[in-house]
Order: structure tokens, then C-alpha cells, then sequence
């Protein structure tokens, strides 16, 4: 049952917990992002910031909690009976949340635009000439169209993570989900996929991205997430959270990160 409105989350998570073998991980996980937001999830390492993200998309298992996504319940609580929609659902507001990897996972035996081309047509069932024009309209907003017939291995990390962009933006997403989408790249290749993700959210793409790059939480957070131990401890915009208001376990995390 869909019942989305504009004015709705595209996303609701609601006292999300996960454990790995017995030890809990997420604790109870509150979050809420709107059409357009950029979403900045941040906090010190082992808090939990990718478990939250792999269970939004469901690669991991949550234990119990809610998600809405799109109007959708992907999961949710009925007294005590954890219910998990079907996989049918998940697939397809998975492919309508892809996810960019800090790894990039593009496939080595195809093309840059056999990778662009594969998730249209196996999960949206577009036809090779749909999937095909689309992947090269998302290929060429990324800066990566002349590079169309190469093999993964013959481009730079940062080829790779804007191919791995132009996968997620030919899928239609409603929302990009992206777990420390820079922190593979050299130094030098920081700044073309930063590039790249300003000009998706000035074009108002809504995006939760996980991430330790402090340079592009603060060029491009419209709303930042600090997750400390299994929660979201803080949220608030940069200039609340960054301030010289911020609460002193941000700024304590800030000083740490700088060092
Ligand atoms: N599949 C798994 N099996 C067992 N433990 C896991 C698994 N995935 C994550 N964990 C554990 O959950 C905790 C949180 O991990 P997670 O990767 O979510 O943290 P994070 O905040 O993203 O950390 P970082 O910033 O270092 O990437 C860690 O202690 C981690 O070892």
C-alpha cells in the first residue's frame, strides 16, 4: 500500500536495532529525510553509520523497528511480530535507492556502459535501446560518456565512483544512498566525485551519504546526522551542529577528525 505525499519523508526510520551475534549494534535508529535533503550521516568508527544504511536497503536484517520508504513499509512492528515485506517490495524500492559503494562493486567482466545498462534491464525490465539511452544520458551527466566501452580496470578510482554514480542516477532513485563514497580515492580523485555529487544536489537530488570526508559533509550537508553508539545522538544543519553552539561531543569528534 503506497500512501506518499510531497510533503512526506521519502524515507522514516523509526527504532531501527540490529545485533550481530548478540551484541547490539543499533540501538533504536530515528531518521527522517526529506525530498531534496542532503542527509550527512557521520560519528566516530563502529558506531553503526553503514549497518544503518545496509539496513535501509535491507542487505542486512534489521532485528525490529520501522522503515517507510516512499509511503511503502518495508518493514514494521505489529505488537510483538516483526514483519519484513516481501522481496518483491524490497527489490524495488532497492533499485529505487541504490546504493554507491566505497568500493565502487562494478561488474569487471562488462563495459562501463554494460554496468550503467545491467540494473535497467534486469530489475526495471527496460529494453537494451531504453537502458542503453539512458545510460548514456547518466553517463554523460557524470563526465564519463567517452570512457562508455572501457573496462572498470582501465579507469582511475574516480572513473569508477562516477560510473558507480551514473549506475544509481540511470535507476530513477528517489533517493542515493552512498557509504563513504571517497574514502577509497587518492587524494587527487577526491574532488571529481565531490564534484560530481554538488552538482547532483544542486539539481536537488535527495542523497543520505555516509562519510568521514569532513570537506564534503561541509560543502554539501543540508542536514547532518551525528551517530554515536548505536543511535543518531545529534541532527541539525551544518551551521547548528558545526557552529560555535555545537555540542561538545561534535566538537570533540571535529577536533579528533581534524587530527
Ligand atoms: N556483518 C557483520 N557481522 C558482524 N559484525 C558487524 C557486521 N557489520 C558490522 N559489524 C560490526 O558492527 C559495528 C558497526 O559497524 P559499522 O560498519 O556499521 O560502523 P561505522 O560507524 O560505519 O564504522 P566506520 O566509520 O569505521 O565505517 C562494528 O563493531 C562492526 O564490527
Amino acid at each position: 500500500m503506497t500512501s506518499f505525499s510531497p510533503s512526506s519523508p521519502v524515507l522514516l526510520v523509526r527504532q531501527l536495532r540490529k545485533s550481530f551475534r548478540g551484541a547490539p549494534v543499533l540501538k533504536s535508529v530515528d531518521l527522517a529525510i526529506h525530498q531534496g535533503e542532503i542527509a550527512c550521516l557521520i560519528g566516530p568508527s563502529g558506531a553503526g553509520k553503514s549497518t544503518i544504511l545496509r539496513c535501509i536497503n535491507f542487505l542486512e536484517r534489521p532485528d525490529s523497528g520501522e522503515i517507510t520508504f516512499f509511503g511503502e513499509r518495508l518493514c514494521s512492528e505489529d505488537g510483538n511480530i516483526f514483519h519484513i515485506a516481501p522481496e518483491r517490495t524490497l527489490q524495488h524500492a532497492r533499485a529505487r535507492m541504490p546504493m554507491v559503494f566505497q568500493h565502487f562493486n562494478l561488474f569487471s567482466h562488462r563495459t562501463v556502459i554494460g554496468n550503467v545498462m545491467e540494473g535497467q534491464m534486469v530489475v526495471l525490465h527496460r529494453n537494451r535501446d531504453e537502458a542503453r539511452d539512458r545510460a548514456r544520458a547518466c553517463l554523460a551527466r557524470v563526465g564519463m560518456l567517452e570512457r562508455a566501452e572501457f573496462y572498470p580496470d582501465q579507469l582511475s578510482g574516480g572513473q569508477k565512483q562516477r560510473v558507480a554514480i551514473a549506475r544509481a542516477l540511470a535507476m530513477s532513485p528517489a533517493l542515493i544512498l552512498f557509504d563513504e563514497p571517497t574514502s577509497a580515492l587518492d587524494p587527487a580523485l577526491v574532488q571529481e566525485v565531490q564534484g560530481v555529487m554538488r552538482d547532483l544536489s544542486a539539481e536537488g537530488m535527495t542523497m543520505l551519504i555516509v562519510t568521514h570526508d569532513m570537506r564534503l559533509v561541509k560543502s554539501i550537508a543540508t542536514t547532518i546526522h551525528f551517530c554515536a553508539d548505536g543511535h543518531i545522538a545529534e541532527s541539525g544543519s551544518p551551521a547548528l551542529l558545526f557552529g560555535d553552539t555545537a555540542p561538545s561531543r561534535i566538537q570533540s569528534f571535529m577536533d579528533a577528525a581534524a587530527h
